[in-house]
């Protein structure tokens, strides 16, 4: 049984690969709160009034998320409670939130990490990392097309998604609750392309193979294969 977390920047293509991961592997994909998320869109068009309410928003959803998922223990997350303070601590120190934002956030998310400490299987399997370039990120945010993301509707954005991609690079390095792999986004045309989808899932299961987690009795099935076939 296995638990697999994605990561990356906005557009790298987690929930992408969540999917086409998931039904590869037979197990149950868990999705970011985005569409569904009423704070998200309040957020893009005033961020210091929001950035505080849409973190909390955030980690309960994936506090939720990553709980089901550990217990279930069979599951491909589209980002995880991992990704959360890197997301808040940047938006800090943008001078979004207040010192006592900052503290309350830590201590809750403290809270919440002790908490997971207690379940039966405590950390992911596997991070599957997504990198990818400015332009890549840029290309792809314009072609999934929500409005608030576009740099048209807020030419900061260009200097808020170059300064994520910084925070993600430290954040790749430091993470170490789980083996960790890297997907080269900018190369791979996952989407598109079968032979691109053949790779980078081969080596997902390289990479579960050598870590002892490539679920039991998994075989490359018909699902599988569909899976390859049609990207999801
Ligand atoms: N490797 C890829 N190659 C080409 N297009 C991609 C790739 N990954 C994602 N996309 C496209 O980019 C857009 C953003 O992908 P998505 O999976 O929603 O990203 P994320 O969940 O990381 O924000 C979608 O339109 C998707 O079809
Ligand atoms: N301020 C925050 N914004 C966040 C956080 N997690 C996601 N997001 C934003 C970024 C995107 O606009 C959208 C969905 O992200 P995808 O990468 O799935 O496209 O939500 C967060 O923790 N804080």
């Amino acid at each position: 049984m296995t638990v697999i977390v994605l990561s990356g920047p906005v557009g790298a293509g987690k929930s992408s690969l969540t999917a086409i991961l998931s039904k590869y592997l037979g197990t149950k994909p868990f999705y970011e709160s985005v569409d569904d998320n009423p704070v998200l869109p309040l957020f893009y068009k005033d961020p210091l009034k929001y950035t505080y309410l849409l973190q909390l928003f955030f980690l309960n959803t994936r506090f939720h998320s990553i709980k089901k998922a550990l217990s279930d223990d069979n599951n491909v997350l589209d980002r995880s409670i991992y990704e959360d303070s890197l997301f808040f601590h940047m938006n800090a120190d943008i001078g979004r939130a207040n010192d006592l934002e900052v503290q309350t956030y830590e201590e809750l998310l403290e809270n919440m990490m002790k908490e997971l400490e207690r379940m039966p299987k405590r950390h992911p399997d596997l991070l599957v990392h997504i990198n990818v370039s400015y332009e890549t990120m840029i290309r792809r945010i314009q072609k999934r097309g929500r409005s608030y993301e576009q740099l048209s509707f807020d030419p900061t954005l260009e200097d808020y998604y170059k300064r994520m991609l910084r925070y993600y690079e430290k954040w790749y390095d430091d993470y170490d609750y789980s083996p960790k792999m890297m997907i080269d986004g900018d190369h791979y045309d996952f989407m598109a392309s079968e032979s691109d989808r053949t790779e980078v899932l081969d080596q997902i299961t390289q990479k579960l193979k050598q870590v002892g987690k490539l679920p039991k009795n998994w075989q490359a099935g018909e699902i599988a294969r569909k899976a390859i076939e049609i990207g999801q």
